[in-house]
C-alpha cells in the first residue's frame, strides 16, 4: 500500500502534485443509484478554493471538478468514480531559488529523506493542494450520508489565539462566516490582516460535528471509530492535534463529572463526543483539530540546502496566512469519508444479522 488510499468499503486514492497537470481521486465502492454531479462537487470545492479572501493564497485556481466515470443519467453506478481537477494557475517558477533548499515547517526536507529526491514545485504531493481531491470525494460521501440523514458541518472555533465564545451555525451559515460567533469572526479576520503585514502566518483550531448518526457505526478493537476520525483528520497538512468530545479536558475531571448519565430521554451530556468504545453512541459526534501556523512565511528564516551549507530564507510567493479557513471543509470531507465508510461496514452487518435476501 502506498499511502495513497483511504477507506475499506468506501475506499479513496488521491493523485496529483500541486503544480503538475491535475489532482483528482477515484472513488471505489460508492453505492449505486446516488444522485451525483459536478454541480453537487463543485459547491464543496468553492469553499476551499484558494484566492477568494485576503489572507488566503492568491493562486487562482477555477478548481471546476469533472467527473470521469462511474455516474451514468444523474445517477452513481457502483462502478468507480474518477473525478479530475486540472491545475489552471501553477507558477513552479517561483520556487526555483527554493530548488534545493529546505523550507522549515514544510514537507520538504521529509520528502527528500524518505524519497531521495522530490517535486520541487510548491511542495508537490506535501502541498496543502492536494486537500482539493480530498474535498471532491468527501462531497460523493456527503450525498451517501444524505440518504441517512446524516450530516456533518465545521467551523473555526480558535484563530491567532481569538476564541468563539458562541457556537451559532445558522447565523455563520446565513452570513457566509468561518467562525460560529459573528464578533470573533471579525477580530480573526483583523489578526490575519495584521500577521499577513508583519509575514507570519497563524494557527487556529476547528471543531467538526456530526449530526444523525446512528448508534453503531465503529468497529471494537483497532479500527475505533474514535481512532479512525483521528488518523483521518491528522492525516490533512499542518493538523497536529486531535480531540474527541471532552479530549484533553477529560484528564483533568473525575469520573463522575465526566461520564454522561443515560435517562430514558437520552444521555444528559456529550464528554464521550458521541464515540464509546470506539462505536458510535448516537450523539452528535464532535471533534477538534488543532491546526498549526502556514510554514512559508516572509519573515527570515534559517535553514540549509542539499549540501547542507546554511541558507537565510524569506518565502515569497503565493501563501495562506493561515491554513483556516480553507482548511474546515478539508475537515468536514475526512468525516465524511469516515463515516461512509462504516456505515457501508454496519449496513453490510445488519443486512447479514437480518438475513435480507439476495436478488
Ligand atoms: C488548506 C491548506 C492550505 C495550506 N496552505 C499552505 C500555504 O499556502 N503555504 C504553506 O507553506 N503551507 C500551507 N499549508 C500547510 C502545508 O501543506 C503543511 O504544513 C505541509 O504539508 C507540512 O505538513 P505538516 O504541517 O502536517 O507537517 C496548507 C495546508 C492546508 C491543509
Ligand atoms: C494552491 C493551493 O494551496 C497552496 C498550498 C501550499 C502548500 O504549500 O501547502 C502553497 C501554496 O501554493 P503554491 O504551491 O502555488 O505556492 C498554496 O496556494 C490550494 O489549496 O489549492
Amino acid at each position: 500500500m502506498s499511502g495513497n488510499t483511504w477507506g475499506r468499503l468506501f475506499r479513496v486514492t488521491t493523485f496529483g502534485e500541486s503544480h503538475g497537470r491535475a489532482l483528482g481521486a477515484v472513488i471505489d465502492g460508492c453505492p449505486p443509484g446516488i444522485p451525483l454531479s459536478e454541480e453537487d462537487i463543485q459547491q464543496d470545492l468553492e469553499r476551499r478554493r484558494p484566492g477568494k479572501h485576503r489572507g488566503e493564497s492568491p493562486r487562482k485556481e477555477p478548481d471546476r471538478v469533472e467527473i470521469l466515470s462511474g455516474v451514468f443519467e444523474g445517477l452513481t453506478l457502483g462502478t468507480p468514480i474518477a473525478l479530475v481537477i486540472w491545475n489552471k494557475d501553477p507558477r513552479p517558477s517561483a520556487y526555483e531559488p527554493l530548488k534545493d533548499v529546505f523550507r522549515p515547517g514544510h514537507g520538504d526536507w521529509s520528502y527528500y529523506w524518505k524519497y531521495g529526491r522530490r517535486d520541487w514545485r510548491g511542495g508537490g504531493r506535501a502541498s496543502g493542494r492536494e486537500t482539493v481531491a480530498r474535498v471532491a470525494a468527501g462531497a460523493v460521501a456527503r450525498k451517501v450520508l444524505a440518504t441517512y440523514g446524516i450530516e456533518v458541518r465545521a467551523y473555526t472555533v480558535a484563530l491567532g489565539g481569538i476564541r468563539a465564545e458562541k457556537w451559532d451555525p445558522a447565523e455563520a451559515e446565513r452570513n457566509h462566516l468561518f467562525c460560529p460567533d459573528p464578533e470573533a469572526y471579525e477580530r480573526m479576520c483583523a489578526r490575519i490582516e495584521e500577521a499577513r503585514r508583519e509575514g507570519d502566518s497563524l494557527g487556529g483550531v476547528v471543531e467538526i460535528r456530526a449530526t444523525g448518526v446512528p448508534p453503531g457505526l465503529g468497529e471494537p478493537v483497532f479500527d475505533k471509530l474514535d481512532a479512525e476520525l483521528a488518523k483521518a483528520l491528522m492525516g490533512i497538512g499542518a493538523v497536529k492535534g486531535v480531540e474527541i468530545g471532552a479530549g484533553f479536558a477529560a484528564a483533568e475531571k473525575r469520573g463522575s463529572e465526566n461520564n454522561d448519565p443515560l435517562t430514558p430521554e437520552g444521555f444528559l451530556s456529550n464528554n464521550a463526543g458521541g464515540v464509546l468504545a470506539g462505536i458510535s453512541s448516537g450523539q452528535e459526534i464532535i471533534c477538534r483539530v488543532a491546526v498549526k501556523p502556514i510554514p512559508s512565511i516572509a519573515k527570515e528564516q534559517k535553514t540549509i540546502n542539499e549540501r547542507g551549507e546554511p541558507v537565510t530564507i524569506r518565502i515569497g510567493g503565493r501563501h495562506d496566512v493561515s491554513a483556516i479557513p480553507r482548511i474546515v471543509p478539508v475537515c468536514e470531507a475526512m468525516v465524511r469519508l469516515v463515516l461512509t465508510d462504516f456505515l457501508l461496514r454496519q449496513l453490510a452487518l445488519k443486512a447479514f444479522r437480518t438475513h435480507e435476501p439476495l436478488p
